[in-house]
């Protein structure tokens, strides 16, 4: 059978996966590389682009051998968002390693645009906030930062993009310098409602219009592979950031639908339609699709530390040896004992964009112990959680958006293997959790617009769904008593918030 295979690229924060599908979107092969992590200074978080290059072409020449390569009808790609590159647009040679999304170094920049008053000009247009975890700061850092790179900049001879675009532009052998909109509305140089790089913005972050990718559609005839790359001229069909692309791999294309990862951070998108909704409670407002030129937005909560604080609790205290520990843990834990573990190691995100707090924990007692705050840990996922999802039933209850976020919750990510957390998640949600059979949910979403680009797999609204139940997690506990928790979390809460070493 011809034309018959699907490749999702997932370039993440820590590795790098490709995945082989049937067009029924069934894994056939997957092979993954982890990503060399590089912090040259406090706060600061780098990658090697040939790293990123380097394992994203031998994970995709691991799951095509002993396939056709002329047999796949289309590559989708899906990336770590806002993480910046900027090369050379002859050589297609990075001039600077990229600057990850958690890399705090242009934190000044942003709390000079925000002192300045920029804030309210960058939420009108972008949905976003001056911080540095997104792209347009860590730019312009590279183009004062690079001698020479912003006389090369003017004249045309760079090119800026995110991790999508640097991958498609080596893909396809430096011919095409293109992104799509729902990366492109994580870079501040993005106006989400009229779907074009804003000249204003550009002005304001000293950007030149000549290093920017051209913005397409989520499915778009990106171009195709050099053919000497991978055996055969593959078409790149679909691109999406990780977490837009989670939420298509979780088939949330209702208004309403949420879904929730839990990776290193946690990343919660509602489904907000054609509305763009600006939040009153400091969430973001960002593209979650493109499609034949129509925008569907979403309503993002960002927290920075979710699986990561059981990597703390395994790299920094060695309490455990592993992740999955942590589940007999909890269930062995004092029910008695209220300890809480605010997990600001970097701060904390939505909705408190608060860069100086750092971790702290709670409620110690001379019965304390490994048990009880591994628990904390666990709990604190899913109080932060129940934090973003009020937060985002305000800003769509005020803006008189259609559904409701707090119904269902579907999640996905390395931590939701955790049945405890799971569990105590629709405790306090008062709703179910729903965790799909299909885990890789972020490839799934790439394959998927792969597939739809090809006319393989349906479109939204069509009959087809590639989601399928594996666990329902039910609510059990009372709500007073789901209340009572929350308010002790956010009483640590408000005891961290500001508070700088
Ligand atoms: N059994 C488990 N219980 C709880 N957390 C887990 C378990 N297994 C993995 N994790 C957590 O999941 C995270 C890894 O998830 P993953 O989705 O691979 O992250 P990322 O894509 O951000 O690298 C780790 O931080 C780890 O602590
Ligand atoms: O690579 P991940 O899964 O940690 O996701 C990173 C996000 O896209 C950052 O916004």
């Amino acid at each position: 059978m011809t034309d018959a295979l699907l490749v999702a690229i997932d370039q993440g924060t820590t590795s790098t996966r490709s995945i082989l599908y049937d067009t029924g979107l069934v894994p056939r092969a997957t092979a993954q590389q982890e990503l060399p992590q590089h912090f040259p200074s406090p706060g600061w978080v780098e990658h090697e682009p040939e790293d990123i290059w380097a394992g994203t072409l031998a994970t995709l020449r691991q799951v095509l051998s002993g396939v056709d390569a002329a047999e796949v009808a289309g590559i989708g790609i899906t990336n770590q968002r806002e993480t910046t590159l900027l090369w050379d647009r002859a050589t297609g040679r990075a001039l600077h390693r990229a600057i990850v999304w958690q890399d705090r170094r242009t934190a000044e920049h942003c709390a000079r645009l925000a002192a300045e008053g920029a804030g309210d000009l960058i939420a009108a247009r972008t949905g976003l906030l001056p911080d540095p975890y997104f792209s347009a700061t860590k730019l312009a850092w590279m183009l004062d930062a690079v001698p020479g790179a912003r006389a090369a900049a003017e004249r045309g001879a760079l090119c800026f993009g995110t991790v999508d675009s640097f991958l498609l532009f080596r893909l396809t052998g430096g011919r095409v310098h293109a992104t799509d909109a729902a990366n492109a509305a994580r870079t501040l140089l993005f106006d989400i409602h009229r779907g074009a790089w804003d000249e204003e913005l550009l002005r304001l972050f000293g950007i030149p219009a000549a290093l920017l990718p051209e913005v397409r559609d989520n499915v778009s005839a990106f171009g195709t592979t050099e053919p000497a790359l991978l055996g055969a001229a593959i078409p790149v069909r679909g691109m999406a950031g990780d977490q837009q692309a989670a939420m298509m791999g979780q088939a949330c294309f209702a208004p309403g639908m949420v879904k929730s990862t839990y990776g290193t951070g946690c990343f919660a998108l509602v489904n907000t339609g054609a509305v763009a909704v600006a939040s009153r409670n400091r969430l973001l407002t960002t593209i979650a699709w493109q499609l034949e030129g129509r925008r569907a937005y979403a309503l993002e909560g960002a927290i920075f530390t979710a699986g990561a604080a059981l990597q703390w609790l395994r790299d920094g205290l060695g309490i455990i040896s592993h992740a999955s520990e942590a589940d007999g843990l909890a269930r062995a834990a004092d029910p008695a004992q209220s300890v809480h573990l605010v997990p600001a190691f970097t701060g904390l995100g939505a909705p408190h964009w608060d860069a100086a707090a750092r971790a702290a924990i709670f409620g110690l007692t001379r019965g304390t112990g490994r048990a009880e705050i591994v628990r904390a840990a666990l709990e604190s996922v899913a109080f932060q959680t129940r934090d973003l999802i009020e937060a985002m039933e305000a800003d769509m209850a005020a803006a008189g958006a259609s559904g409701a976020p707090g119904r269902v919750l579907r999640v996905d990510g390395g931590m939701v293997a955790s049945d405890w957390t799971m569990q105590f998640l629709s405790d306090l949600l008062g709703a179910p959790v729903d965790r799909p059979a299909v885990m890789e949910t972020t490839a799934l979403g790439a394959a998927w617009l792969a597939g739809v680009g090809a006319g393989l797999t349906a479109p939204p609204g069509g009959t087809a769904s590639h989601w399928r139940l594996d666990r329902r997690f039910q609510p059990v506990m009372e709500r007073a008593e789901a209340d009572r928790r929350q308010a002790g979390w956010r009483d640590a809460l408000r005891r961290t918030l500001g508070a700088a070493p």
